[in-house]
Parts: C-alpha cells; structure tokens; sequence
C-alpha cells in the first residue's frame, strides 16, 4: 500500500490521480489532499478517501469546511498548511499538482524529505530547476515526471543511458490555433483558446496550449530533468498526439512512446516506475487512428515558444520572469483584461525591463516572482 498526499486534488491531474486510486482499490492510501478554494469538491473527496489533513487557501474556507464535516479531518489553511502537510512524514509519494508557482515550496518540503515526486506542476522546474536538481540529489528524492512528454522521455530512456542520446523531440499538438494566421490572434476568444483540440486540462495550461507557452516551460522542464544541452531539445509539431514525446540515440535509432492522449496513463506509472500494473483503462486503437503527422513549429507565429528557449541562454532568473509573467497574463487574459495577442508582448516586455544577474536562490526567485508580478500589475491595469 503506498500512501499518496495529493497537491491539488480537485484539479484536472488531481482528479485523474483519485479516479487511479479508486480503480486500484488497495494499492493506495490517501494522507492528505489539497485544494485552493473549491471546497465543494474537496468535501467529496474526503468523504470518499477519507484522508487525515487537507489544506485549503484561506481562513475562511477552512472554517466553512470545517463546520460541514465536523471533526472528520484536520483542515490546515494557507501557504503555512501546505508546507505543514509536506513536511510530515506520514505519505511515500507527493503528487505534485498546484498549478503554477504555488506548488513550489510545498514541493521542496518534500524533496527535502526524500520523497518521491510525482511531478505535474512544470513550473518548480521552470522557476528553480537547478536548486529543485540539486536538492533531491542531495536528500536522495526521486522526481518522475508526471506531464506526458517529460513522461514518454523517462520511459524511452530507461536501460539507456545519457551520453548515447542525440536528442529528444518533445512533441506538440500545436493546440487550436495550429492553422490560425497570427494577425487573427487579436481577436481569439477566451472559449476559442480554451478548447484543447486533443486534452481536456485546467485552464492554465490549456491556455499556454494555445500560445504555445506549454511547450516552451516543457523545454525548460527537459532541460533540467534530463540534464541536456538546449540544442538537444527539439519541437516537433505532432497534431494527433499520440505519440508523447522519442528519444533519437546517436547511432540513428529513436525510441517513441505512444497511447491514446489521457493523463492517466503517465500519473500511474510515476505512481509505480518501476513497475507497471495491469490496466485497460485507456485503449488505443490503431485502427481508428487515420493518420500521424509531423511538422516544424512556427516561431514567429508561436513567439512564448522562442520566448522560453531564450530564457534558458539568459539562464539565472530569466525562467523565472518568464513564468511569473505568463502566469499574470495567462489571468488578465482569462479575466477579459488583455487580448490574446497580448500575451506574449507582456512576457517580453517583462524580461526586457526586469532581467539582471542575479545569484539563485529561493528567495530570490520569490523575490523576482513578486517583483515581475508586481511590474505587469502597474504597467498592464
Ligand atoms: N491537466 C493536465 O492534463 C496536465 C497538467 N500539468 C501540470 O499540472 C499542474 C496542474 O494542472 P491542472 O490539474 O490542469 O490544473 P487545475 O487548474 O485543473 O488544478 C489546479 C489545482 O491546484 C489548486 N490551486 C490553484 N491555485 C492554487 C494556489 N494558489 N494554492 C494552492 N492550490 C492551488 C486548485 O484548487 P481549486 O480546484 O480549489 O481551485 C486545483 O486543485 C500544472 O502545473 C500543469 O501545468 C502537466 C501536464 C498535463
Ligand atoms: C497532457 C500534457 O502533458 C500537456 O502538457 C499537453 O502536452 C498539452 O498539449 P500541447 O501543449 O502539446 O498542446
Ligand atoms: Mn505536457
């Protein structure tokens, strides 16, 4: 029996993970369980997995939930109650599934445990990747990578070694505006953006899909995951996505790995690396599948994607500035207060004005999330 505290448990990687743990009566127990403000849900989970903390954003809620389920479970509240309940040393795997910078701290708090880390929440590698590497070398914590292309890489590589790879291609849907000229971008539409031709996601992602963002925080995820050069990453356009990332070796042969596109899939097996269990819960038929096709991706049209290759030249906090800046204006878009062509404009304009060398540290990518967070919020009202 493995026991599981789930970071985010009523988001879209947080729920696929329950319905897991649900298929495989037995195998899992559930420690704890996180949710930012959708308490509804969060009720439902714990009357059904019945896990002994959860953690919500504020006071407030904490109270609401505390009223309607008695004295059933420890509700934590707050940035406090999630590094609480990641520092307890009562759970074997984190599944780490905040969106966005939030997820960083309670991540660490793990790592620092030497625990094993189901990672979802792409942006602790973007943010911190070098200190986030170098704090599970230290305390001996295992990061498998949850997201679908960082996890067909890691299964690609296994019996494989480093210095035999030539390169990996992470493959991209291109998301809906694939075949969308760019001067259309102005007027994208808030649902046009959030529908995801091949992956039903949290709205965040979703709209990084469609800027093509997703992909670039993923380059910097490979980067620091597999510990390659920027040259050995490459894009490839894959619209069908069914093949989630190959590794090309250098005597010419490529590895793929393929399935039908559901999260679930990846979740289970950095659940259980290095084993597998059986599991028909996600079919693929080739049969059904017309065709796979491939293509290069546009850079002028897709600008985040440069955007976040030329984070990791600058390296230092550039990543960072990147994040904190998609992550505000990935908000302001879906609040109505920017365009969609904006999006990219605002990063820009961020890393322009904010990048300076700087020696990292956790405080200072806090401070520099503040900082770019604080800049976007004066110039972009
Ligand atoms: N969805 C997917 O298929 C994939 C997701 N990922 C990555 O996994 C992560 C999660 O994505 P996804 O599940 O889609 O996201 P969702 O938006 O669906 O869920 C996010 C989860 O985090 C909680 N949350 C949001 N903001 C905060 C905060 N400030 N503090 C604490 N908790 C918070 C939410 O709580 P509440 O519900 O209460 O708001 C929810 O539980 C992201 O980093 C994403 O990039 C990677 C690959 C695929
Ligand atoms: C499921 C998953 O891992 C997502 O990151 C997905 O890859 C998004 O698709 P695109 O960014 O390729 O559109
Ligand atoms: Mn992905």
């Amino acid at each position: 029996m493995k026991r599981l505290l789930i970071l985010g448990s009523t988001g879209s990687i947080g729920k696929n993970t329950l319905k897991l743990v649900k298929e495989f009566n037995g195998e899992f127990e559930i420690a704890g369980l996180t949710a930012h403000s959708n308490i509804d849900l969060l009720q439902e989970q714990i009357e059904e997995f019945k896990p002994p903390t959860v953690v919500v954003s504020d006071r407030q809620n904490a109270k609401i939930l505390g009223d309607r389920i008695g004295e059933r479970c420890e509700i934590l509240y707050g940035e406090e109650g999630l590094l609480e309940i990641a520092k307890r040393n009562n759970y074997d795997i984190l599944l780490s599934a905040i969106v966005g910078f939030a997820g960083l701290k309670p991540t660490i708090e793990s790592i620092k445990l030497g625990k094993r880390i189901a990672l979802a929440n792409k942006e602790t590698l973007v943010v911190a990747g070098e200190l986030i590497i170098e704090l599970a070398k230290k305390f001996n914590s295992e990061i498998i990578p949850v997201d679908s292309e960082h996890s067909a890489i890691f299964q690609c590589l296994q019996g494989e070694s480093k210095k035999e790879i030539e390169k990996i291609i992470l493959t991209a849907s291109g998301g809906p505006f694939l075949n969308r000229d760019k001067t259309d971008f102005e007027s994208v539409t808030i649902e046009e953006a959030l529908n995801h031709p091949n992956w039903n996601m949290g709205n965040k992602i979703t709209i990084d899909s469609a800027t093509m963002m997703n992909k670039g925080l993923e380059v910097i995820e490979a980067y620091w995951l597999f510990g390659l050069k920027k040259e050995q990453i490459e894009v490839l356009i894959h619209p069908q996505s069914v093949i989630h990332s190959m590794v090309a070796f250098r005597d010419g042969s490529i590895k793929a790995q393929l399935s039908a596109p559901d999260m679930k899939l990846p979740i289970l097996y950095a659940l259980t690396y290095p084993n597998r269990l059986n599991y028909g819960g996600v079919k693929t038929d080739f049969k059904k599948i017309a065709q796979l096709t491939f293509f290069e991706p546009d850079f002028d049209k897709f600008v985040c994607l440069k955007l976040a290759y030329d984070a990791i030249d600058k390296g230092g906090i550039a990543p960072c500035i990147l994040n904190a800046a998609n992550e505000l204006a990935v908000d302001k878009f879906l609040s109505g207060e920017i365009k969609f062509s904006q999006i990219p404009v605002i990063i820009e304009d961020a890393l322009d004005n904010l990048y300076e060398d700087a020696e990292l540290s956790l405080e200072i990518i806090e401070s520099y999330d503040k900082k770019t967070r604080n800049y976007i919020n004066n110039r972009y009202k």
